[in-house]
């Protein structure tokens, strides 16, 4: 019989990698991992499906995993149905009273329960929150600046405060939680505020005392002179990567800052891996090579 997975693999190798596997198994039981998944790395049910295995898997290994989702494409193909053309500065959606709306509902309402009900089809696991669940996250709105101008970016918000107990309760009771970026208005009550879900994740994963933070996303990690494919950076520190910010380009400045966050937050590790590899999780926690661009505290820091 040949199976769907690595068909041409022989026993010896796939022993060879489920033994690769148990350091990381030792190392991460017990653990909490922060897995963003970025809207560009569902675009298609295979990988939503190889997505929630992964997710699954870690929880059978005794790792507690909460999922950060986004929903950025979706979001736009949505706003093109109600007729909202989508502007981006800086890496964030310039997002309007009447497109939050849409931006609440496609992700609370729409890619939220899609991985929710893929996860709970290996069991019961997984239940959605947003950070308007319980007080999970308070926001206050931002802008940015693009090339020395200030940006107002309407309902866009960063993350002052993170309320981790009802993420915590269900982590202790074996639940996956499957968290979208929706925030409250700390200073507008009643109104809400998107949240890049990179952003999201990071202050969660802090929040947490996550031991690792994942981010799922298109590309194969950061390359430091983008698009030169040649240029792509497998381990960086916090330091260093401070300097590159100024110059990356689009969604990857909320992306890496996130990660500097999530550093200098504590978690020991941020990782960027190609969302577009089915398994890419299993792949980035299970094996000695990882994937992608790795982010850790200072040199004298690396594994
Ligand atoms: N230096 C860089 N390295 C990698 N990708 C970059 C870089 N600068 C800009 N990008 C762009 O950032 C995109 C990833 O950000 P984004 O589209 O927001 O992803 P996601 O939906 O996963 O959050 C990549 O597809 C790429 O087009
Ligand atoms: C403020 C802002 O830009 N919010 C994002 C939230 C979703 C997100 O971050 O999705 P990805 O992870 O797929 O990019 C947006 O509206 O697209």
């Amino acid at each position: 019989m040949t199976t769907s997975s690595a068909p041409s693999a022989t026993p010896a190798a796939k022993a060879a990698t489920l033994v690769e596997s148990l350091p990381w198994l030792q190392r991460f039981r017990g653990a909490t991992m922060v897995i963003k998944y970025g809207g560009n790395a569902m675009v298609n049910e295979e990988l939503q499906r190889s997505f929630a295995q992964d997710v699954v898997y870690l929880h059978h290994v005794g790792i507690k995993p909460v999922v950060v989702h986004g929903g950025g494409p979706q979001i736009s193909a949505e706003l093109a149905r109600h007729g909202i053309e989508s502007e981006f500065a800086g890496g964030y959606r310039v997002t309007s009273a009447e497109a939050m709306k849409v931006v609440r509902m496609v992700l609370t309402g729409e890619v939220s329960q899609t991985l929710v009900s893929l996860v709970n089809e290996h069991g019961p696991h997984a239940v959605s929150l947003s950070g308007e669940s319980a007080g999970l996250f308070q926001a206050v709105r931002r802008g940015v600046v693009v090339d020395g101008v200030e940006i107002d970016l309407g309902h866009v918000g960063d993350i002052v405060e993170v309320e981790p107990r009802a993420v915590q309760r269900l982590l202790d009771d074996g639940v996956i939680p499957v968290v979208s970026s929706v925030a409250p208005d700390r200073d507008r009550p009643g109104e809400s505020l998107n949240v890049n879900a990179d952003a999201a994740a990071a202050a969660l994963a802090v929040a947490l005392r996550a031991e690792k933070l994942v981010v799922l996303t298109d590309v194969a990690g950061l390359y430091r002179d983008w698009p030169d494919t040649d240029s792509l950076v497998s381990s960086i520190d916090v330091d260093e990567l401070r300097t590159l910010l100024p110059g990356l380009a689009s969604g990857m400045i909320p992306k890496m800052q996130a990660c500097v966050d999530a550093v200098e937050g504590g978690v020991a590790k941020a990782a960027i891996v190609d969302g577009r590899e089915p398994h890419a999780v299993l792949l980035e926690i299970f094996t000695d090579s990882g994937s992608g661009t790795e982010v850790h505290a200072n040199t004298e820091g690396i594994a």
